[in-house]
Formats: C-alpha cells, sequence, structure tokens
C-alpha cells in the first residue's frame, strides 16, 4: 500500500528548489512516505523593487505560511535568515537542521579576493549589513570600495560580475553550496570581517501547530545545537527591534577545549551602511539547554548593543 504524498510547499527560485528537494529526500526517508513539491509565488519573488525598499521581513515567507494555513500544502521549507522573528502561534517550526557554512563569500572577476581589489572596485549587494561591515573593513584598513545596492536571484547577481557590471557581488555561502555553485567562490569572509545574518546558513522546516504527528516526524531532522544557535541569533535581532533587511549581523558558536564544548559566544554587530560608525559586541555563556536560556542569550547581547548606541545606527530601516 502507498501512503499519500507529503505536500512541500515551495519557491520556484533555483535556490528554493534545492533546498526544498534537499529537505524532501531527508523527510521521504524518515517519513517512509512521498513528498510532492507544490510550488507558490511569493511577492519577494515577483517585486522588482529594492528589499530594503519592500519593508524586508518576511517577504518571501508569506505565501508560504498562506498556503500552510489553507492547508494547500503540508510543511514548508525557510531559509531561516528571511524568517521574521516573531512565531505565528498556528505553525510550528518543527525542524532547524544541521546549519551549512554560515559565511558570506565574494564572487570576484579575476579571482579576486575581497582584500585584493582595486581601488574604486564596485561590489553589488542588496544588503545593508553587508554594506555596512565591507564598508567598514574598507576603512580600517585603507580599502577604496564602493558598495553597489543590487538585488535579484543568485544566478542573476552572479551575471553581474560575468558581464562586467561589477568586479564582484556578495553571496552567501550556504546557497552558492546548495544550487552547486560554490566552485565560483573566489574568497571566503572571515566571520571576523563579515558576521552573517542571524540565522545564514539554517533551515526552518514549519508545518501548522495542529500536526503531532508531522511535528514529531519532521523533528527527526532537527539539529539542537543549529536550533540553540539560531534562537540566540534571532533573539538578538528581535530585542534590537530589528527587520531581517536591517544592518544587523550574529552569530552563535562553541568554544570547545579540545574535544569538551564550554560554552556558547554570541557575537553581533550593527551599523550605519557607510561603515563609519559600527557596535560590535560579543557575549558568552553556557551552552542553552532550553529555548528561554537561547533567547536569554540574544537579549543579553542586545541590551548592551543598545547601551552602546545600537538603535541610533538602523536608521528609518529599522522595524
Ligand atoms: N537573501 C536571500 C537569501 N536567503 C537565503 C540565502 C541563502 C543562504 C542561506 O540559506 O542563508 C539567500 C541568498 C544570499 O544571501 O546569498
Amino acid at each position: 500500500m502507498t501512503e499519500k504524498a507529503l505536500r512541500l510547499g515551495t519557491r520556484r527560485s533555483r535556490l528554493a528548489m534545492a533546498q526544498s528537494g534537499q529537505v524532501a529526500d531527508a523527510v521521504s526517508q524518515v517519513t517512509g512516505r512521498p513528498v510532492e513539491l507544490v510550488e507558490i509565488t511569493t511577492y519577494g519573488d515577483v517585486s522588482r523593487e529594492q528589499l530594503a525598499q519592500i519593508g524586508g521581513t518576511g517577504v518571501f515567507v508569506t505565501a508560504l505560511r498562506e498556503a500552510l494555513l489553507k492547508g494547500e500544502v503540508d510543511f514548508a521549507v525557510h531559509s531561516l535568515k528571511d524568517l521574521p522573528t516573531g512565531q505565528p502561534d498556528e505553525l510550528s517550526l518543527a525542524a532547524v537542521p544541521l546549519r551549512e557554512d554560515p559565511r558570506d563569500v565574494i564572487v570576484a572577476r579575476d579571482a579576486l579576493k575581497f582584500t585584493d581589489l582595486p581601488r574604486g572596485a564596485r561590489i553589488g549587494t542588496g544588503s545593508p549589513r553587508r554594506m555596512a561591515q565591507l564598508n567598514a573593513y574598507a576603512r580600517a584598513h585603507g580599502l577604496d570600495i564602493e558598495t553597489v545596492a543590487i538585488r535579484g536571484n543568485v544566478d542573476t547577481r552572479i551575471r553581474y560580475v560575468h558581464d562586467g557590471e561589477l568586479d564582484a557581488v556578495v553571496l552567501a555561502a550556504a546557497g552558492l553550496h546548495r544550487i552547486g555553485r560554490i566552485d565560483e567562490v573566489t574568497d571566503f569572509l572571515s566571520v571576523d570581517t563579515v558576521l552573517p545574518a542571524p540565522g545564514q546558513g539554517a533551515l526552518a522546516i514549519e508545518c501548522t501547530a495542529d500536526n503531532a504527528d508531522l511535528i514529531a516526524a519532521l523533528g527527526e531532522l532537527d539539529d539542537p545545537f543549529t536550533r540553540a544557535a539560531v534562537t540566540a541569533e534571532r533573539s538578538l535581532l528581535a530585542a534590537l527591534e530589528a527587520g531581517c533587511s536591517a544592518p544587523v549581523g550574529a552569530l552563535a558558536d562553541l568554544l570547545a577545549d579540545g574535544q569538551i564544548v564550554k560554552e556558547m559566544r554570541l557575537r553581533g554587530v550593527v551599523g550605519t551602511t557607510d561603515g563609519s560608525r559600527m557596535v560590535q559586541l560579543s557575549t558568552t555563556g553556557p551552552v542553552p539547554e532550553t529555548y528561554d536560556q537561547a533567547m536569554a542569550l540574544g537579549r543579553e547581547l542586545a541590551a548592551e548593543m543598545l547601551a552602546q548606541g545600537a538603535a541610533g545606527l538602523m536608521g528609518e530601516r529599522a522595524q
């Protein structure tokens, strides 16, 4: 007897299809049921406006969530960094699988590294967070670069470099890895130079909160450390009252002594897009064992950053 297929709601972009396809295979393995992809168009996919102008939070996510709530699909996969920090009561974050490489990367012409870009080099990114940190690094190290606002999917962005319109673009390693273009990276940016977006490299698997059986099945794909880390990062973002398009970077990782994990460290940064003013801090604490402990780590760091003037650096985009 064949069981009814589970319906996975997905955006149509190459990245979304790639990550949904990978999750579909994993879910099929743990549930023993076939998984069918159901394509859904989101506002973020059709709009030509700059993402920051649309308002940022949730543009990629809303249509998928509506399909879940209408019962058109059984579960959905989001890039966790695109997910608004407030979790609706009717929906459950059933799994946060093991995170991919969280770093940002450069795809540049002539295999150039970020620090080898020539004077006046134009670097494309739609992200105020990336602009702020690249410009701050350039100021501190005497690089002369110009950050240029672009948007479009990953393939479109890389094309700007191949067409010679830009010297480089900044992208997430995870996205390139998932669509099979990681070989085109010319420089992996240290997180000491550019802290990634909260949740970058992680996926969120969501279903309706009333679907206990599916929540339990999807839960097998959950990685508790990734979940704790992204919970702390997103708690920081929420406590700064910033949206996903605000110039906020955050990364939680484990501090180990040999094989023994000692603590979790959470780093955060906020800055003006020109990189002239930055607040960058970190905190460490016991590895969170509960949701509340992970949330508390993020709130603590946010309070310290706000005390140093973080709110004043987020501009009118803060939301
Ligand atoms: N902003 C769009 C977006 N959302 C998720 C990823 C891929 C990386 C990830 O899963 O964090 C990307 C592309 C990018 O930033 O390069």
